[in-house]
């Protein structure tokens, strides 16, 4: 008999909502970048994370698939061979996290083949590594600050590219490559590169809880939960199902959310205006504000968006000194944006008296 295990419902994690919902951009739309998570530890982040996996829907995949292929997106070399031969079997799974160990090799990451076997045995040669596990998932690096400075380039340029390819004397296996990526660091263990910091999409500070209310109903709801695993999972099912079914629908909606010119302009130009150089800045905040339209079901952009994106996805890429923590300039933001609707207001109001002159005009007729 198989035991039904119960995680941690995403709907039951007590505030923490900058994290929760960075979490769930990236889950309506992984091309965001992932997200670094800093902060103290037992803050809920490992929670959360876990949390998140199981509140997704089913992947589909192709049956037997070491990458998880995607049978409607792109293969993997193998599965294209087996789609010419027309037997390509789908089946549906779980998402999962997979945690990459700080002292993971590029091998591992990657994964390998054995040549010999290749030879003797075919595909049975392969091991998949870290790479293919994590393809269509979630990959954890907890303290990625810690982290071999290649490994991590190594990562970032296949979830970067879309692509990892396993290569041993010219036999090569290609495979997809697409994960939401989450890395957590304590900041008292030092800072990550600047390079690195702007390959994340999204950053957040969790602090733990400051109010007396929040934590006791923390103690609360983590001891019933372990005391009667499925009946605390019960009494959040339906907002489970709810909050589900909204990210679904917003995945759905997500190619259709336009935004306008005056708002990226608007983008750019605050970028330029708080000294951030990488075009990743723009890219990501157009991105994040686009998962939160169609998360609140618009497929329209407007400038609250875009403000609650550049508070994600801005921070960790302002120019500082060294040591000094990742931050906002957020009185300059809070000004741009006050004058971005000011400017907005005046174009709308001279808009409507055309509209109206137009139509007195045309009585006058
Ligand atoms: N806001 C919260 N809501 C619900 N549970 C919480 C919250 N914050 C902490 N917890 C609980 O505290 C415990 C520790 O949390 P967790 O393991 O997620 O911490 P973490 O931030 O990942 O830290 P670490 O890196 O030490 O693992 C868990 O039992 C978790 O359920």
């Amino acid at each position: 008999m198989m035991i039904m295990q119960y995680i941690y419902p995403f709907t039951a994690i007590v505030g923490q909502e900058k994290m929760k919902k960075a979490l769930i951009l990236n889950a309506i739309n992984p091309k965001i970048g992932g997200v670094l998570i800093r902060g103290e530890k037992g803050t809920a982040k490992s929670t959360a994370v876990r949390a998140l996996a199981d509140l997704l829907p089913e992947i589909e995949i192709v049956e037997g698939c070491p990458f998880n292929c995607d049978p409607n997106g792109n293969l993997c070399d193998i599965c294209k061979e087996k789609k010419k031969r027309g037997e390509l079997k789908t089946t549906k799974k779980k998402m999962k996290v997979v945690n990459l160990p700080i002292g993971a090799t590029e091998d591992r990451v990657i994964g390998t083949l054995d040549i010999e076997k290749a030879i003797k045995e075919g595909i049975k040669a392969l091991e998949p590594g870290i790479l293919a596990e994590a393809n269509r998932n979630i990959l954890y690096i907890d303290e990625v600050n810690l982290l071999d400075d290649h490994i991590i380039d190594v990562l970032l340029d296949a979830a970067a590219m879309g692509w990892n390819i396993i290569e041993r004397e010219g036999v090569k296996i290609k495979h997809p490559s697409r994960f939401i990526l989450v890395g957590t660091m304590n900041p008292e263990e030092g800072e990550l590169r600047p390079q690195i910091l702007d390959r994340f999409g999204l950053m957040v500070d969790v602090e733990g809880l400051n109010d007396v209310k929040d934590r006791v109903e923390v103690i609360k709801r983590v001891e019933e939960f372990n005391e009667n695993p499925e009946a605390f999972y019960k009494k959040f099912e339906e907002e489970q199902n709810k909050l589900r079914e909204r990210i679904i629908k917003a995945r759905e909606l997500l190619n259709k959310v336009e935004i306008s010119d005056d708002l990226l302009e608007f983008i750019s130009k605050v970028c330029i205006e708080l000294g951030i150089q990488t075009n990743r800045a723009d890219i990501t905040v157009v991105r994040t504000a686009k998962a939160l339209a169609a998360y609140n079901g618009r497929t329209y952009v407007t400038i609250d968006d875009v403000k609650e994106a550049m508070e994600l996805a801005l921070p960790h890429r302002m120019r500082r000194k060294p040591f000094e923590p990742p931050q906002l300039n957020k009185e300059k933001l809070e000004q741009m944006i006050n004058e971005f609707k000011q400017q907005n207001n005046k174009d709308n109001e001279e808009k409507e008296e055309h509209k109206d002159d137009d139509v007195k005009k045309n009585m006058m007729k």
